[in-house]
């Protein structure tokens, strides 16, 4: 379970959000909803231990990140804006890579299968460095397929995507959430159905309360 305590995140004097109490259980999806500007990558990064809180803590299976942190990270997948790609690897590399990153153990045929399912077959051996913006998210997010990760924290995970690529990410946070994870995403556009209920939080509605004390 993700949790956090008392958090609070304050940028350029303002107060993004404070006292958060968030809870993520296993089987569920959470989707960070607000305007531009609330602070949705600002507590997503938080969560992944890439920043850290103006106040309170994260806590992973009831103890904070910050006394565990590989222990966390083997444990999490994090997706944020930048694609995150060594841009002279193809796609196919980049995924081999990830695959040896967590650990290895996967097949070649998994591979294909990940990049199968974000419509990159035909591109595979292109480097990523010239493959478009939503080529290059899509080469991020086929590490869902691949992932043995329990907990996704997603950055606008749906941007760039076309519709049947959104569809099959759908049918996979379903999955994954069937099957004991959990999933945290933020986005500017309607999740089609799970398969499971998605609990809505607004990070606008945690700035309200925060400014009425
Ligand atoms: N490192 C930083 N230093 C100073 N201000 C920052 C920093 N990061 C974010 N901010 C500010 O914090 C506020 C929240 O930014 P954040 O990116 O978390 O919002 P968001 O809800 O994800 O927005 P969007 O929907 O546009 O992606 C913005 O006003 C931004 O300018």
């Amino acid at each position: 379970m993700l949790a956090t305590e008392n958090l609070a995140c304050i940028r350029d004097n303002r107060t993004l959000f404070a006292k958060l109490e968030l809870q993520l259980s296993p089987g569920e999806i959470v989707q960070l909803a607000g305007p531009n500007g609330a602070g949705k990558t600002s507590l997503l990064r938080i969560l992944a231990g890439l920043a850290e809180p103006d106040m309170g803590r994260v806590l992973w299976q009831h103890q904070p990140i910050l006394n565990q942190r590989q222990a966390y990270y083997r444990q999490l997948l994090y997706i944020g804006h930048q694609a995150g790609l060594k841009q002279r690897l193809t796609p196919l590399e980049n995924l081999s890579f990830y695959q040896a990153l967590q650990g290895g153990g996967g097949s070649d045929a998994s591979l294909w299968l990940a990049l199968e399912q974000v419509g990159l077959l035909g591109l595979e051996e292109l480097p990523a460095g010239q493959l478009s913006a939503g080529q290059q998210r899509r080469v991020a997010l086929a590490r869902l397929w691949l992932s043995a990760a329990p907990l996704w924290i997603l950055d606008e995970p749906l941007t760039a995507i076309d519709c049947d690529g959104v569809l099959a990410l759908a049918a996979l946070f379903g999955r994954h959430c069937r099957a004991g994870g959990m999933v945290l995403l933020t986005t500017h556009q309607p999740l089609p159905d799970c398969g499971v209920p998605v609990r809505k939080l607004d990070l606008s509605a945690m700035e309200a309360m925060a400014c009425s004390g």
